[in-house]
């Protein structure tokens, strides 16, 4: 009995050891978590959990679904290119489109009539347009409507190294932004085409002495003239020139000016552009909470609309955001598609650190899934100048990045339920 009585002291005292060494540890490595590397260990913590969603994706999401045919074939059918007769009319109509953020109707029969009279109309007058820090123009199309034209500077399977932010903007990328706000309903981003133009006749000879002045002009070995432009920008500089090919074209593309007046907001996951030096969101994984309470709701939705958006192109420069009568519009998403290899994760930040998302962004996410996401960006751009706007590894990096998406929203799901989806 006494021996017993023994065992039963010694089995309890062991336990309350074991208690206390666990616990001991426990605290150790919460104190280890939070307090000595919180980012580190919570960022960590985070793709692990999202890579542990991903692996675990329900079949839906990696197969079509069937909604997709409620909307592909009008998609289709709305960017089939259309001919035009009279393109002030389609300006004029076009001028009257934006409403809040919205810059353009879902289904519209002008819409592909428009971007015929952008590929196709004569430039009239160039001018520099020194907004902004990359190399743009301002180009007037007859009957005096102005576009903003930024040119090629990479090839497309150029790899940009370094900071997602790095090198200069990525011409393509901002018709295919144009083309994933369509398709995902965020017609928010300008109406854009691609276009080849010629850097004589087309843009030299039709700009004023300022513009001129920012062009060189050098004979070559075979005795031809070859143009180059450098413009005036922040970051403009003689050494850093665009040039055309032997007949001096050059792609470029066309970015409708969206009508009204826009507002420049910093962002609230704004990067520090140093690299030895972090942003508070970028070390605090509760960033978001004091942000719902300060911030409208709507604004909220909209900027993780826009990480979701910008997640899917790699656009990791949005230091700045505009609005149009307080609604976030997409412009400027030249900085994309970098590196078809990386995946930068933290531009989702807004969506898995706040955990909301609109229900509707959310529904029609769902709809593109399996592949089709590319496929029909592909269909839609067919008939633009640039096609293929992107290489077969920068698609192919879209695609992983919506199921990344995916997976986090089901880690959201995990975490808040059904009240992380908004109907605002
Ligand atoms: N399509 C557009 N419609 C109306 N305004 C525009 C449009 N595109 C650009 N702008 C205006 O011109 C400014 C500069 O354009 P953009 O942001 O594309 O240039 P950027 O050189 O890439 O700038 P940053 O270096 O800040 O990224 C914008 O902030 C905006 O106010
Ligand atoms: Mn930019």
């Amino acid at each position: 009995m006494a021996a017993n009585k023994r065992t039963v002291g010694i089995i309890v005292a062991l336990v309350i050891l074991v208690c206390v060494v666990a616990g001991a540890n426990l605290y150790f490595m919460y104190y280890l978590n939070v307090e000595e590397a919180p980012h580190v260990s919570s960022t960590r913590a985070l793709e692990n959990m999202i890579r542990q969603k991903i692996r675990e994706l329900h079949p839906v999401y990696l197969n079509r679904n069937p909604r997709l045919f409620m909307y592909r074939n009008k998609l289709l059918k709305n960017y089939k290119p259309a001919p035009y007769e009279n393109a002030t009319v389609l300006w004029d109509i076009a001028n009257w489109w934006p409403q809040e953020n919205e810059i353009y109707p879902i289904y519209d029969t002008s819409m592909a009539q428009l971007l015929q009279t952008l590929r196709l109309e004569p430039i009239t007058k160039v001018t520099n347009l020194a907004k902004g820090t990359q190399l743009k123009l301002l180009l007037r199309l007859a009957n005096k409507q102005k576009v903003i034209f930024k040119p090629q500077w990479y090839e497309r399977d150029a790899v940009i190294e370094g900071a997602v932010y790095a090198g200069k903007d990525r011409h393509t990328a901002e018709v295919y932004a144009f083309y994933l706000g369509a398709v995902l309903d965020f017609r928010w981003t300008p109406i854009v085409v691609g276009r080849v133009v010629n850097l004589k006749t087309d843009i030299y000879d039709k700009g004023d002495s300022e513009l001129k002045n920012s062009m060189t002009i050098t004979e070559t070995e075979n005795g031809t003239e070859q143009y180059c432009l450098f413009g005036k920008c922040h970051y403009c500089n003689e050494e850093e020139t665009v040039c055309g090919d032997e007949q001096n074209n050059i792609e470029g593309v066309l970015i409708y000016i969206v009508p009204g007046s826009l507002a420049k907001r910093r962002s609230p996951w704004q990067r520090t552009y140093k690299e030895d030096k972090r942003a508070p969101w970028e070390d605090d994984m509760n960033y978001c909470k004091p942000l719902k309470d300060k911030m409208e709701t709507m604004r909220l939705l909209d900027l993780i609309d826009a990480a979701i958006f910008d997640y899917l192109i790699q656009n990791g420069d949005r230091h700045h955001y505009e609005t149009r009568e307080e609604r976030l519009v997409l412009i400027d998403n030249g900085k994309a598609f970098g590196n078809p290899n990386k995946d930068h994760l933290d531009i989702l930040a807004p969506l898995y650190q706040c955990c909301l998302i609109r229900k509707t962004t959310w529904d029609r996410l769902q709809v593109f899934s399996g592949g089709v996401l590319t496929e029909l960006i592909d269909r839609l751009s067919k008939h633009d100048a640039l096609f293929p706007l992107i290489t077969d590894k920068h698609k192919r990096g879209v695609e992983r990045r919506l199921l990344v998406v995916y997976a986090v929203v089901e880690y959201c799901m995990d975490r808040e339920g059904d009240k992380m989806f908004k109907q605002l």
